[in-house]
């Protein structure tokens, strides 16, 4: 495995492969993995030759430096985990590396980027495409894979590869749980052992959403959620929008095909989210 943490390093590793004829696939992340970014890794391989991972915590999408500056780190493991999975290339840059200029040069998806969990998140989105737009230019991908958890970031991502003509797949892969239905998130490791337990509120809040989708509106899903996330005082409810599952257009009246429900919910300053795709 190469780890490589400046721009020339990753470009000639992925030359390296590319002279050997193999495809490549990337995963990008903002590290201390865990088994939802394993299952990208596989995805990724089970589509290309040679898979790499960036590791990079990007400042450009956090508002608050305090979420940034709490952002849970562990490279070792990280790079072991990766090794272990037979990850090919591992980018690691410093945010001088891919902020040479700082912000001078951005890439938004002006509607999608500033709507639903984007309002939630003011500029967080601008800066996921930012990033990623320049990651993919570093690495150049044959496919990337990202996770349905971060849903709309999934379609924003999507948005701008058409919009900008990028010539690679963008994968989209399912969120992968613990056991007691919580979805996956570095973040988690920040919850107290209370808050923890009081987080399944958000897969239990969706599946209450989802037995009553059939028939229902989206002012219906909403009550529901609300409510079951309501029965937990732990919990307060920052953002929930129930919208087309690929334009993330509204919807009016009764549910009419494929509809991504997504959540956003704090427990103290911890923001957590899930998402679910139902089909009425
Ligand atoms: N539970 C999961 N299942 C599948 N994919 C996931 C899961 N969690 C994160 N991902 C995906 O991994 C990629 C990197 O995400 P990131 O590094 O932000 O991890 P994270 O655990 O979502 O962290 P956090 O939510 O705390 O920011 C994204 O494409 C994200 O959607
Ligand atoms: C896609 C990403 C790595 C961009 O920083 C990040 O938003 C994430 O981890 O989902
Ligand atoms: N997984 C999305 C990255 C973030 O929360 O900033």
């Amino acid at each position: 495995m190469q780890i490589c943490r400046s721009v020339a390093d990753c470009r000639a590793a992925i030359a390296a492969l590319r002279a050997k004829g193999k495809t490549i696939g990337m995963v990008p992340t903002m590290g201390f993995l865990h088994d939802g970014h394993m299952s990208l890794v596989e995805t990724a391989q089970t589509h290309t030759d040679a898979v790499a991972v960036s590791i990079f915590v990007n400042p450009s999408q956090f508002g608050e430096t305090a979420d940034l500056d709490a952002y849970p780190r562990d490279e070792n493991r990280d790079l072991e985990m990766l090794e272990n999975a037979g990850v090919a290339v591992v980018f690691i840059p410093e945010v001088e590396t891919m902020y040479p200029s700082g912000d001078e040069t951005i890439v938004e998806t002006t509607r999608m980027a500033n709507m639903l969990h984007g309002l939630v998140r003011p500029g967080h989105f601008r800066g996921v495409t930012t990033v990623v737009a320049r990651l993919f230019n570093i690495v150049q991908p044959d496919v990337a894979v990202f996770g349905e958890k971060d849903y709309q970031q999934l379609q924003v991502i999507k948005r701008m590869v058409a919009d900008l003509h990028m010539p690679l797949t963008i994968i989209g892969a399912p969120t992968v749980r613990e056991a007691d239905g919580l979805a996956m998130s570095s973040r988690n490791v920040r919850l107290t052992p209370e808050d923890r337990t009081a987080a399944l509120i958000l897969s239990q809040s969706l599946t209450a959403a989802e037995a009553t989708a059939t028939g229902a509106t989206v002012a219906d899903l909403h009550k529901v959620i609300a409510d079951t996330v309501a029965t937990e005082p732990r919990a307060t409810l920052k953002g929930l929008d129930i919208v087309e599952a690929e334009t993330l257009n509204t919807i009016d009246g009764p549910l009419h095909g494929p509809t991504a429900i997504m959540i956003s919910v704090a427990f103290g300053d911890i923001l957590l989210i899930d998402q679910r795709v139902v089909t009425p």
